[in-house]
């Protein structure tokens, strides 16, 4: 039997390879989903200005945002590979099982934030290169410590969370508007679900590894839905400011009441977590919403894209 168990664990080990490290060190999934953000507000905020976005100046900015994006998540993992040791969704991760040294780690972290800030500047504007840099450094240097002293870093967070949309729009438009605010509203409302309900899938993690999640802070699940369910409910206006600021039509404000409600049934389902039941079922109800989450982000911002107003001379 135990040799049984142990061929699964040694092959595992022998694949991990240094490129596999890297692809969880630089968090590709969510990095890959700040740089679709981005792409959509640089999509947008060209066809404000009637140009085509399809250039090499968007792969470029996006090529910029997605290596700080990457370089701030090393970061991140550098400030908390002991903490990530801690918890059974991170022990895995590169740095706190020690297969990547801490210089490796930081070194490659502070040139892709560095450099990726630098070449964003040149290749977009100085303003773009600076709000990335300031994202990374918010993201780096004031959430990640906070999660260890206040559960008020959720709301921190969202902040660097919700601007790539905004960056995106000032690389194609030099400049900030509120077609990008509105962007930057959506992106940071509909985080709250979905990191409550991550917070709750692990808050015996959490718990363990001292980071204070609204979960962890408040047991019992009630301050935990009832946030989740205030931005979901918040999440429907806030996603038709676009229509209501002539970005789009109709048909995306119809998408986004039918997403948007689709979105706020799973976190009404999720506020099931307040009431005794099998631990099972609660996770489910948890894993359930932030998988719609992931899936209702994207949704959104294509239905947004196809029916933007605006057209571009090819
Ligand atoms: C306060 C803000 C946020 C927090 C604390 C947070 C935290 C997390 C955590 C811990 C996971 C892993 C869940 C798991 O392993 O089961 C996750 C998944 C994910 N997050 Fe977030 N997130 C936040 C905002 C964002 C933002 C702004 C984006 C991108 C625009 C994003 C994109 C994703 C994606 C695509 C996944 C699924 C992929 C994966 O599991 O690796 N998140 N998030
Ligand atoms: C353009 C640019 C610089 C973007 C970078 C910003 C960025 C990566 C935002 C993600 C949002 C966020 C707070 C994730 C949670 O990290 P976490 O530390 O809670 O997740 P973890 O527990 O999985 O490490």
């Amino acid at each position: 039997m135990a040799v049984t168990a142990s061929i699964p664990a040694a092959s595992q080990a022998r694949r991990s390879t240094l490129l596999a490290d890297y692809a969880e060190m630089f968090k590709l999934r969510v990095s890959l989903m700040v740089v679709i953000t981005a792409a959509a507000g640089y999509y947008l905020g060209s066809l404000r200005s009637g140009i085509n976005p399809l250039q090499m100046q968007f792969v470029q900015a996006m090529l910029g945002i997605g290596i700080v994006s990457a370089g701030s998540s090393a970061l991140n993992q550098v400030l908390e590979r002991k903490s990530d040791a801690l918890m059974n969704r991170t022990a895995r991760r590169p740095m706190a099982a020690a297969r990547i040294g801490l210089v490796h780690g930081a070194l490659l972290g502070l040139l892709a934030v560095g450099l990726g800030s630098l070449y964003l500047a040149t290749v977009t504007t100085p303003l773009t290169g600076f709000l990335t840099l300031l994202t990374a450094a918010s993201y780096v240097a004031i959430y990640t410590p906070l999660k260890r002293i206040s559960m008020i870093a959720t709301f921190v967070g969202a902040f660097p969370g919700a601007l790539p949309p905004l960056i995106g729009w000032t690389a194609a438009r030099g400049q900030i508007e509120w077609e990008a605010v509105a962007l930057f509203a959506i992106l940071f409302v509909w985080q709250f679900p979905h990191f409550e309900a991550i917070g709750w899938l692990y808050r015996v993690d959490y718990a363990r590894a001292g980071i204070r999640v609204t979960a962890v802070a408040v047991p019992g699940g009630r301050a935990t839905a009832a946030q989740a369910l205030f931005y979901a409910i918040l999440m429907l206006p806030v996603s038709l400011w676009p229509v209501f600021l002539g970005m789009c039509g109709w048909i995306y404000g119809a998408c986004a009441i039918v997403f948007g409600a689709a979105y706020l049934w799973y976190t009404v389902r999720f506020v099931g977590i307040t009431r005794d039941l099998a631990p099972d079922a609660s996770r489910k109800i948890a894993r359930d919403l932030l998988k719609v989450s992931v899936i209702y982000l994207p949704l959104l911002l294509a239905a947004m894209i196809l029916n933007a107003h605006g057209r571009f001379a090819y």
